[in-house]
């Protein structure tokens, strides 16, 4: 079988290059009976990263390991720097494709020191051309090369372990749930530690993750899956404000759900009408709105008239965010509204809900 060569080749920067780093196009995997991906298509460009989101057994980890060629195709086809690594017959071995990877267990050599650990991948002359050197001061650990991996933090680890992925100098780069076995103040640090040196790199980053908040802060591109399949993809706020479904609008915030129906071109919810929806009468709709999305105010005493207003249930403050849960008159549900500062709302008090009609989502069934 011919191989793609890629040694010796350095990746270009994204702003010089105009053609993809990784096309994937109509791949599939089957298990016996599990068909784990059917028929993903991704393009990712030269320093950009795509993340693919999705809940546990929806094919994100087979999707990476085929494109890191530790997993079979059965049909479509890998091409990465324009050159095809893998279709259902060709399959250029892991350690002839310029891909890294840094998944959540680390796996660095606990008998090699830092700088061991770091050069592993590189020539003898590479090794000694400082490179090791200037990656580790790179991550602000120059000073713990002579350590070895048990003597360091979880989160120095960690940044071992992505510039020894980086040393090698991949076109594309895998992460498979890489800052999940940190603290959140120590995640944040790392993927924007991550994202300079990948962007800096050119490398093309594809991302894998349960967390959509992580989703929409490292990431250029996401793509939903679900099934096996690729429900949606598009930019973080493409997604977050246009979502194609129920599923998908709920990756990045709880949800209020009402049922409804069109009817003159308007549908009626619990906490107000909806005008000029475009859809045909009598459509079956599903309308959902963040947390995020409603704004509650307290109403006077002097408008209150009997049972007929919404009333808070529970006020939760964070500090630097609230929830507030509100029961709706003759409604089975409560609502989850949140909004940024501090709330004097307390339980008991009556209250109405607004919204600004644009954030409302409408789902045809
Ligand atoms: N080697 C295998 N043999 C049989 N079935 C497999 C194999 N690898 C994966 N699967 C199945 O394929 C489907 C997709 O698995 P995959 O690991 O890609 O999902 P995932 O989205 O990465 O899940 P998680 O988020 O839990 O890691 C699952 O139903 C899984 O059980």
């Amino acid at each position: 079988m011919e191989h793609a060569d890629f040694r010796g080749q350095k990746p270009v920067g994204r702003h010089v290059r105009s053609e993809p780093m990784l096309e994937i196009t109509g791949v599939e995997r089957r298990f016996s009976a599990t068909h784990a991906v059917q028929g993903v298509s991704l393009t990712v460009w030269p320093g950009e990263v795509t993340c693919l989101l999705g809940p546990s057994g929806c094919g994100k980890s087979t999707t990476l390991r085929m494109i890191a060629g530790i997993e079979q195709l059965d049909a479509g086809e890998i091409r990465i720097d324009g050159r095809p690594v893998a279709d259902a017959r060709r399959n250029v071995p892991p350690e002839m494709r310029p891909v890294g990877m840094v998944f959540q267990d680390l796996a660095l050599f606990p008998h090699m020191t830092v700088a061991a650990n770091v050069g592993f991948g590189l020539s003898r002359a590479r090794q000694g051309s400082g490179e090791v050197r200037h990656l580790l001061e790179r991550v602000g650990l120059a000073h713990h090369a002579d350590k070895y991996p048990h003597q360091l933090s979880g989160g120095e680890q960690q940044r071992i372990a992505l510039v020894r992925a980086l040393a090698t100098q991949p076109r594309v780069m895998l992460l498979d749930e890489p800052f999940s076995s940190l603290d959140q103040r120590l995640r944040v640090e790392m993927r924007e530690l991550a994202l300079d040196l990948l962007r800096e790199a050119g490398t093309a980053v594809v991302l894998v993750t349960h967390d959509s908040d992580e989703a929409m802060m490292m990431a250029d591109r996401i793509a939903i899956m679900h099934g096996g399949r690729i429900r949606q993809e598009g930019t973080p706020l493409e997604l977050y404000q246009q979502p194609v479904d129920l599923a998908v609008a709920g990756f990045f915030s709880e949800l209020n759900v009402f049922d409804g129906s069109v009817a003159q071109d308007r549908i009626k919810t619990p906490i107000g009408d909806l005008a000029g929806t475009g859809m045909a009468n009598g459509t079956a709709v599903q309308i959902a709105f963040r947390p995020e999305h409603l704004k509650v105010r307290r109403l006077a005493q002097a408008v209150v008239q009997g049972n007929s207003h919404p009333h808070v249930l529970r006020v939760q403050n964070l500090g630097r965010e609230n929830f507030v849960e509100v029961k709706l008159p003759g409604q089975p549900d409560h609502l989850r509204c949140s909004a940024p500062g501090f709330t004097d709302l307390m339980p008991g008090d009556r209250v109405e809900i607004g919204f600004d009609p644009s954030t409302a989502m409408i789902f045809a069934h």
